[in-house]
């Protein structure tokens, strides 16, 4: 019977994919009608039905998908989405439709599912009523590495890791614990209130979400996980990239608050001791004659680090700057970087690492998108900057080469089964859509 299902299924997807690569709207609209839940099911390569609409330019086919809700960022396995598809392909019409404009948060990391609501972290009473509420979610962290579990694997065999949500009993004996940090982290995002609803029904809080620090294994806790393999991965660059965009967003937060909390236990102004406030977000120090106590001192709060990360483009607009560390794979190259200093612009950050790392001089900077980076805490500030000379003179202690690469070779590097030069940072890397978007800005389509 679930085979039987599960074939009635995939039959559908099957026709949903074709009536959208055919630009049958009245095809696509009626499969919905009867299965909402197939509209983001792919077919081969990770295609979904927005993706083929796109890639014909069925401006029609497209709308309806996206007014029906449909998952406009999911990537397929060339890491294209719908709009690099049509942009790709060159129907100006419908990359408007699917236009960047209102992005959540277009970069991997930077998207918020939660209200932080800040406003309510110096209220105790409300924060102590949602750490013990049914519904409230605890994110566990060991030595700043989420518990997840591995129970389900994404098309194409990668192993998918989601976020463990644990209930108020599960962390009790370890909140108890005077070294464990808490962090209030915030509340679901809910529809407005329905018009349907009684006016003497009171509002109900949606859920609260927390996240809990300890500096211990915390290996007691994988055992609870039933069917699932729980786990705390140790590669936080590279196994906190699998998990979706959704639950990125939650942990770039978290633990980058936590990273703070572990790095500055004791005020850093007089070295006391320190006491947690503001649901997590705040160590005020414990001794009363310090510094940090007067005027304004933001050595209490969780620091953010500025990174500015830029692709450099030749004075020709055809090539492009990339430079390679030591330590990446064979073959790997990626945007130049680096951390702003005090009393620097953003423009004249780009300017000094430019020329630190390549010897290569910038002149005009444009700022395109940003990403929360929390390994542990940094803002990475994604620019273009337009070279003014071309001699590249590498600063051998960060960098080991830098080059000039054409548009064809740095498009080559991202199209699945082309002879490729070089190799670009995956696509959840900010520098891998700098990288994106200039080719994007320079398709002749
Ligand atoms: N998401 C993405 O696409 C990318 C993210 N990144 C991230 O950006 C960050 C910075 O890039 P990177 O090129 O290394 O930066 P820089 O070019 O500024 O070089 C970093 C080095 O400078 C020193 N340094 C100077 N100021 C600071 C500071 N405020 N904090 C820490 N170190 C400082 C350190 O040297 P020392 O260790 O000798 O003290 C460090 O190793 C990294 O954390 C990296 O992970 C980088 C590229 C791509
Ligand atoms: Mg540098
Ligand atoms: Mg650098
Ligand atoms: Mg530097
Ligand atoms: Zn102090």
């Amino acid at each position: 019977m679930a085979d039987l299902q599960l074939s009635a299924d995939e039959e559908m997807v099957e026709r949903l994919l074709d009536a959208a690569a055919r630009g049958d709207l009245g095809q696509v609209s009626s499969v919905l009608s009867r299965a909402p839940s197939l509209i983001d099911r792919t077919g081969s390569r990770g295609w979904t039905a927005l993706m083929f609409g796109a890639r014909n330019g069925h401006y029609d086919v497209v709308k309806e998908l996206l007014d029906r809700g449909c998952d406009r960022f999911s990537v397929n396995a060339s890491s294209q989405t719908a709009y690099d598809i049509s942009k790709f392909w060159g129907h100006g019409h419908v990359c408007r439709l699917l236009g960047r404009t209102d992005a959540p948060g277009e970069n991997y990391f930077g998207r918020e599912t939660l209200d932080r609501l800040s406003a309510r972290r110096t209220d105790q009473a409300w924060l102590e009523a949602r750490r013990t509420a049914a519904d409230t979610v605890y994110l566990l962290f060991s030595k700043l590495s989420p518990m997840v579990s591995t129970s389900c694997r994404r098309q194409g065999g990668q192993p998918e890791l989601r976020l463990c949500r644990l209930g108020h009993d599960a962390v009790k004996p370890l909140l108890q614990k005077p070294s464990t940090v808490l962090v209030f982290l915030g509340v679901e995002r809910t529809d407005p209130p329905s018009p349907s609803r009684q006016a003497d029904e009171a509002p109900r809080d949606p859920p609260a979400w927390f996240a809990v620090g300890t500096e211990e294994d915390a290996d007691e806790f994988l055992a609870g996980g039933g069917e699932e393999k729980r786990l705390f991965p140790r590669s936080s660059h590279r196994d906190l990239l699998t998990l979706s965009e959704d639950e990125a967003g939650v942990v770039a937060q978290a633990r980058s608050v936590l990273a703070w909390h572990s790095r500055y236990s004791f005020c850093s102004t007089c070295g006391g001791g320190t006491r947690l406030e503001d649901g997590g977000y705040k160590r005020s120090c414990l001794n009363a004659e310090c510094p940090s106590l007067r005027g304004v001192h933001n050595t209490c709060y969780p620091r953010v680090d500025p990174v500015v990360i830029m692709l450099v483009i030749h004075p020709d607009g055809q090539q492009c700057l990339l430079g390679r560390k030591k330590m990446f794979p064979a073959g790997m190259f990626s945007c130049l970087a680096g951390f702003v200093e005090p009393g620097e612009t953003l423009e004249e950050a780009v300017r000094r690492e430019t020329q630190e790392e390549s010897g290569v001089k910038v002149g005009r900077v444009q700022y395109v998108s940003c990403q929360p980076w929390p390994m542990p805490s940094s803002l990475m500030i994604g620019c273009l900057a337009i070279a003014v000379t071309t001699d590249i003179r590498v600063d051998e202690n960060e960098i080991e080469e830098a080059r000039w690469f054409s548009r064809q070779q740095v498009m080559d590097s991202l199209l699945d089964g082309a002879q490729r030069v070089l190799t670009v940072p995956p696509r959840q890397t900010i520098a891998h859509q700098l990288i994106k978007h200039w080719i994007g800005m320079n398709a002749n389509l």
